[in-house]
């Protein structure tokens, strides 16, 4: 069967959470980098993007955009989505947490630079105030190996993506975290996770001002 085919810029973005989520599940992936404004325009003229927009993933027949209907399908698909709907909501919400956080950590690189201080000054008091305090108690009160059940799913693989975000900005941002930082071990060594983590893989690299001046160049804004 055909690999699913991923269309985004090469870096991270809004992408990011789905190449991890495909690697968490062991499927391979292919991929087509927006370099160029006419590839982005060829694939509207094609009828690709519902809302004019990346990312797309083409897979299964479908051309998917919107990603966290993208993130929703792959879970469902690879059975990384809980055992019963009360577990799925509980994915949900913490994986709409994560990419709440991960989403201001995305758009930071886009800010103008005199707001660049006080902007990541939020970010992180976000994450040390609100999402990391929630996950750490989330752990301690459900005592598992895995944020829901005692099974590994969505939500595990994207709070590890967001940690690892976090301690790119801020090396030591897990100090007042001991739980957290024993879940970022024990994810981390997960073998698909361990390899997507090993260099070489289709893990993208934290966002420099080339990647930042080439999407900025594409999209036109
Ligand atoms: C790679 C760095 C990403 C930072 C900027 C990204 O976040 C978005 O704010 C912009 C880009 S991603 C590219 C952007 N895509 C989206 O905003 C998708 C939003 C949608 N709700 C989703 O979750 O997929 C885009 O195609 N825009 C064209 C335009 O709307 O005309």
């Amino acid at each position: 069967t055909a690999k699913p085919k991923l269309y985004y810029f090469r870096g991270r973005g809004r992408m990011e959470s789905i190449r991890w989520l495909l690697a968490a599940a062991g499927v391979e992936f292919e991929e087509e980098f927006l370099e160029k404004r006419e590839q982005y325009e060829k694939l509207e003229k094609d009828g690709c993007l519902l809302f004019g927009q990346v990312p797309l993933v083409e897979m299964d027949g479908m051309m998917l955009t919107q990603t966290r209907a993208i993130l929703s399908y792959l879970a469902a698909k690879y059975n990384l989505y809980g055992k019963d709907l009360k577990e799925r909501v509980r994915i949900d919400m913490y994986v709409d947490g994560t990419l709440d956080l991960m989403l201001m950590i995305m758009l930071a690189p886009f800010k103008p630079p005199k707001e660049k201080e006080e902007n990541f000054a939020l970010i992180m008091k976000k994450a040390k105030t609100r999402y990391l305090p929630a996950f750490e108690k989330i752990l301690k009160d459900h005592r598992e190996d895995f944020l829901v059940g005692n099974k590994f799913s969505w939500a595990d693989v994207q709070l590890l993506e967001a940690i690892l975000m976090l301690e790119e900005l801020n090396a030591s941002v897990l100090s007042d975290f001991p739980l957290l930082k024993a879940f970022k071990t024990r994810i981390s060594n997960i073998p698909t996770i361990k390899k997507f983590l090993q260099p070489g893989s289709q893990r993208k690299l934290h966002p420099d001002q080339h990647y930042v001046d080439v999407v900025r160049h594409i999209l036109q804004f």
